[in-house]
């Protein structure tokens, strides 16, 4: 009998054309469900991501009173209520930005939110974010450990001011204090003390999206923000398609000396995925903006197989969220690797620095941990059980290699639920299903 929870992921024996439509960016969508949490008046936003961590966004705002309705696919309207309200429990699954960005809105709320998740998100860092809140008056109580569980005790209102913070373990840390900010009497100057600050390109997220909603956001030094008390705006915003979610896509491309299409990819853009176009470009792939969106050509020989990537040497601390799609790349390419600036990920939805490490050797490959990220030594792969360690972007990771390597078997491949409801199909159909190569383009609806 077949193990259900087992994915043989389709090998692609050569290369792959398809149109595939991403859902919508995480992280543009869980920010603008916050903001409009605090907004004043009735928010919009459409296009939004459906999945396991916007779920838990939701829930998480509806616990404290927020009106969501998320009937539609197109669009969800968010109204905050009068008196944010405590007495609730809040469950943050594995979402980072839940358990990161909600304990300063559940400060603002009258009364006692307790915060919990799955298991693997118990060991995530969230002490900085405590200990700010801490610092701004506000009452948590988290034994002292720093991570899930934790109870944060609102009383309507916080003082606001300066607050030291060590983001050097999350961007997040950063993010969740800036976006309530403005709701703080004296509204909010968070200096970074940390020595590094991983994804700079998600605090900038958040900058910009705050100050589309008409809040004062002032970096008066590198690693200093002021954020000036007032409304927060109600808006109507369209979320962009998620380009981390595509970057298995277009690494599909660049493995299969293939064509991806991503339509609706922005031309200007805050979210670490733009990077790919860069990454794609260094390990030997081609991409062109178009009013398509993104097309990606994989290098390919006369003979139209698919030809060997270029290894790399990259500094991902901004765009760390990448790093498991372009470890996969690392190890189809015909020279080492250096991923590095990513420590970090060590506290992601796994140890994702030991997880790729183990993986790569489970397919035969060498990859070895350095402080702060990995080098991977290409050598010929071969086809393996992979694990993925409740880790979307481990799914996502595999089933790159999968394309590449026959006989990849994936376990729990619906882990990719977090970020992409339905991850395998789109990805069976993108690269033909029954695993052969299609001349026709394949319009993806994800
Ligand atoms: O603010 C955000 O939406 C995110 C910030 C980053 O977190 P880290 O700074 O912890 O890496 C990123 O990895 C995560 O996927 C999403
Ligand atoms: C690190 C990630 O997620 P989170 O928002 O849970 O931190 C990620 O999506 O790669």
């Amino acid at each position: 009998m077949t193990d259900p929870s087992i994915w043989s992921a389709p090998h692609s024996p050569g290369p792959v054309d398809a149109v595939v439509a991403v859902p919508g960016s995480k992280s543009l969508t869980n920010r603008w469900l916050v903001l409009a949490a605090l907004a004043d008046g009735p928010c919009t936003l459409r296009r939004p991501l459906r999945s396991r961590d916007s779920e838990r966004m939701v829930e998480a705002l509806r616990c404290l009173g927020v009106v969501v309705d998320d009937g539609s696919e197109d669009a969800w309207t968010v109204t905050a209520p009068d008196r944010l309200h405590g007495d609730t429990e809040v469950d943050c699954g594995q979402a980072g930005t839940v358990m990161r960005f909600v304990p300063p809105i559940a400060a603002l709320a009258h009364g006692a939110v307790r915060f919990d998740g799955h298991p693997t998100a118990r060991t995530r860092p969230v002490g900085p974010v405590l200990e700010g809140l801490r610092a701004l008056g506000v009452e948590v109580d988290d034994g002292g450990r720093g991570t899930l569980p934790y109870t944060v005790t609102g009383r309507g209102s916080v003082r606001g001011g300066h607050v030291p913070v060590d983001a050097s373990a999350s961007s997040q840390f950063v993010s969740a204090l800036l976006l309530a900010g403005a709701r703080f009497e004296e509204g909010l100057t968070l200096e970074h003390t940390g020595q590094t600050l991983p994804s700079t390109t998600h605090v900038e997220m958040t900058v910009q999206a705050l100050r589309a909603v008409g809040v004062r956001v002032d970096q008066p030094h590198a690693r200093t923000w002021r954020i000036e008390p007032g409304p927060v705006r109600a808006f109507d915003v369209a979320v962009e398609p998620d380009l981390s979610s595509a970057a298995p896509f277009v690494a599909l491309a660049a493995v299969t000396g293939g064509t991806v299409t991503v339509p609706g990819w922005p031309a200007v853009t805050t979210q670490p995925g733009d990077r790919l176009r860069e990454i794609l470009e260094l390990m030997g792939a081609r991409t062109s903006l178009t009013e398509v969106g993104l097309v990606v050509r994989g290098p390919a020989g006369d003979d139209g197989r698919p030809a060997r990537l270029a290894g790399v040497e990259l500094d991902l601390s901004d765009v760390g969220e990448l790093t498991p799609v372009v470890a996969a790349l690392a190890a189809l390419a015909d020279g080492p690797s250096r991923l590095s600036g990513i420590g970090h990920l060590r506290g992601h939805e796994t140890d994702r620095l030991a997880a790729l490490v183990t993986e790569i050797g489970r397919l035969g490959g060498r990859a070895e941990e350095t402080e702060d990220g990995l080098t991977v030594t290409p050598v010929p792969l071969h086809a393996a059980r992979l694990r993925t360690y409740h880790d979307h972007r481990m799914a996502m990771f595999a089933a790159v290699v999968g394309a590449a390597v026959p006989g990849v078997q994936v376990e729990d491949v619906a882990t990719a639920d977090k970020t992409f409801p339905g991850f395998h199909e789109a990805w069976e159909r993108a690269v033909g299903g029954d695993g052969a190569a299609r001349g026709n383009a394949a319009a993806v609806q994800a």
